[in-house]
């Protein structure tokens, strides 16, 4: 997954800055489905506003004319309060469209927030969990993430941009009327501090492109650190003056690099400007000069200053706003890009439905598996097959790929090799959003989902929020019931101490809790992934008990450390090196002598 745009070439900038601009239709796609009614009004607003000192600058005009007059000792014009009415009319005018543009800017930037955060959201969950293994990804989500709410300048930006254009162009067109050279002794002196503007720019986006691993990393240690979870270890251990060592260092790097392109960019930036002074200055000076030799009268030299002051302020704006623009365009590369992101585990259009009942169940034929980016086969060469009423236990030792194998059937990694079956298909052949509606997981590291003890059920299958009869029977399932009836404030209990009210649960609670989410569905594949590591022995059994009785006639898969529990599958599949490589029920595993019977000697040797 590395694109050109993990390697910024620092020798190529204008090319990397021209190919950002490419980055703005899609932006302003975004803008406008965030809200067209808003983005229109705020174009038409500042096309108002854009016109308007010039209105105001052609009526001065005349006013200092007519004043002019009266110190010759002429009469004043019949019309000279008029004018003054209107000047001042344009420029109360002028203060409510500005006021109107705040407004329409800020509902916009609202949108806009809520809309890509949104988005973000929606393809973060689109995504599978193969991407979610790559750093660069994370490195990119975490930038599409900053960007999501950090880069509402850049929509400001478009806005002044068309107003500072059309107030450019208005006043230009004026001043080229009085003299062409004029314009082009602007244009000369502003142009030096655009580039300049636009190569910081680049390099101050290379830069923190460059400080993104640091920083996800002082991320993490603030996390660690501040972190309730992080807490007590930080504590005990006496880890405050490492992770704030790390952070700081870290921190040190980042200002160091910061400091160098600021200070590079003041002195060089400085110069720049003083070039584009110059130029502001030779225009006035040459306008000074044919106003002495007659060429203009006082109204008119006022005006025209008036015009040099706004179309080289406006000018020098509209190139630092579209290299602001251009810059902000870069840093979304990673946003745009993070649409662009295909997820590579995919369901088959029209994919076939699961099913009902399942009569021949699964079966993993020569399987065999890698973690993307890893070379190590987790799995290999690896045969199960899993029937309708059956319930297998899956043993192993840590790290020998039971975990992995769950994974591969709820198909949120495909197999490097060979195939799993349902039913005799491959499984990629069906809708994965049917399989998963079919399957019931509790992982051994579920969420504990800062929510009400209702909610962290309910998410085991979301539209049955509401049916409190069915949440009910699943917490009686798992013995939730019994931890919801300690709860002040029952179902609607909040949980965990993140939100006000919350109380915690011990790890066992949690675990019951979080049960009742499989038993919520009404799965026909129900696997749980060391379920009850957190139970008491008389929760474990009682928890085993109801699991051999609810998933009589389905298929349960049991992965556990406890034999206690293993003992009560009718088949015990042993993991090793990613093989299976012994299977059977306890007794027959027992009287083989193998593995299994080693294992579980073992444990019953440190219990008597
Ligand atoms: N996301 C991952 N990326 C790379 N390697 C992984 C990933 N997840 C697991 N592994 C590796 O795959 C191997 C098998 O992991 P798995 O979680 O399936 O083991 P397990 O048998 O369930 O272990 P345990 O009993 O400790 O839960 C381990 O060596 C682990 O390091």
């Amino acid at each position: 997954m590395s694109d050109s745009s993990n390697h910024v070439k620092m020798e190529s900038p204008w090319l990397d800055r021209l190919r950002s601009l490419r980055n703005v239709p899609p932006v302003l796609r975004i803008l406008w489905d965030s809200g067209a009614v808003v983005v229109t009004w705020g174009i038409v607003l500042r096309i108002f506003v854009a016109v308007l000192p010039f209105g105001v600058a052609k009526v001065a005009q005349f006013i200092i004319n007519n004043i002019a007059q009266v110190l010759r000792g002429e009469p004043l014009g019949h019309n000279f309060w008029t004018l003054v009415a209107i000047e001042v009319g344009l420029n109360v005018l002028m203060g409510l469209l500005t006021r109107g543009i705040d407004y329409s800017d800020a509902l916009l930037a609202n949108r806009y927030t809520q809309h890509v955060s949104v988005r973000v959201m929606e393809q973060a969950a689109r995504l599978d969990l193969t991407t979610y293994e790559d750093p660069v990804f994370y490195d990119r989500l975490e930038r599409a993430r900053v960007q999501a709410t950090d880069r509402l300048g850049m929509i400001q930006q478009m806005g002044r941009l068309i107003q500072q254009v059309i107030t450019t162009l208005v006043f230009s067109a004026a001043l080229a009327w009085a003299s062409p050279w004029l314009v082009l002794l602007l244009a000369i002196g502003v142009l030096p501090s655009f580039l300049g503007e636009t190569h910081y720019a680049f390099l101050g986006y290379a830069k923190n492109f460059r400080q993104t691993p640091a920083k996800r990393q002082m991320d993490y240690l603030r996390q660690v650190a501040g972190s309730r979870e992080g807490a007590k270890e930080v504590k005990l251990f006496g880890l405050n003056k490492f992770f704030t060592g790390r952070f700081k260092s870290l921190a040190d790097q980042i200002y160091r690099e910061d400091v160098t392109l600021s200070r590079s960019k003041l002195i060089v930036g400085g110069l720049l400007g003083v070039i584009g002074t110059l130029g502001y200055y030779g225009a006035y000076i040459y306008v000074i000069w044919r106003t002495l030799h007659g060429a203009y009268d006082i109204g008119q030299f006022t005006f025209l200053t008036t015009a040099i002051q706004q179309a080289s302020s406006n000018l020098q704006q509209v190139f630092s706003t579209a290299s602001g623009i251009a810059d902000q365009a870069l840093f979304l590369t990673d946003l745009i890009a993070f649409f662009e992101m295909e997820p590579t585990v995919h369901s088959k259009p029209d994919g076939l439905r699961m099913p009902s009942p399942v009569s021949r169940g699964f079966e993993f034929r020569n399987v065999s598996f890698a973690y993307p980016g890893t070379e190590r086969r987790v799995l290999k060469d690896f045969n199960l097959t899993l029937a309708p009423g059956e319930r297998i236990a899956l043993i192993g030792e840590n790290g020998q790929g039971k975990t992995t194998v769950v994974k591969l059937i709820t198909r949120l990694y495909d197999p490097t090799e060979g195939q799993i079956l349902l039913e005799g298909v491959d499984l990629r052949e069906y809708s994965l959003e049917e399989l998963h509606s079919h399957i019931g997981v509790i992982f051994q590291d579920f969420v504990r989902f800062e929510m009400t003890a209702r909610e962290n059920i309910a998410v085991g299958q979301i539209e049955q929020m509401q049916n409190q009869t069915g949440i009910e029977v699943a917490a009686h399932k798992s013995l939730a019931d019994t931890v919801v009836d300690h709860l002040a404030g029952g179902y609607d209990q909040m949980l965990g101490r993140r939100f006000e009210g919350g109380v915690e649960l011990s790890g066992g609670e949690w675990q019951k809790i979080a049960l009742a989410r499989a038993y919520l569905r009404d799965a026909d594949l129900l696997i749980l992934d060391e379920p009850t590591a957190a139970l008491d022995a008389r929760s474990e059994l009682e928890v085993f008990e109801r699991f051999a009785e609810l998933t009589e006639g389905k298929m349960a898969l049991l992965i556990s450390h406890r034999f206690s529990t293993v003992k009560m599958a009718d088949r015990i599949v042993v993991l090793s090196g990613g093989r299976l490589i012994e299977e059977g029920n306890h007794q027959q595993l027992m009287s083989k002598g193998g593995v299994y019977a080693g294992m579980f000697e073992m444990q019953a040797a440190s219990y008597r």
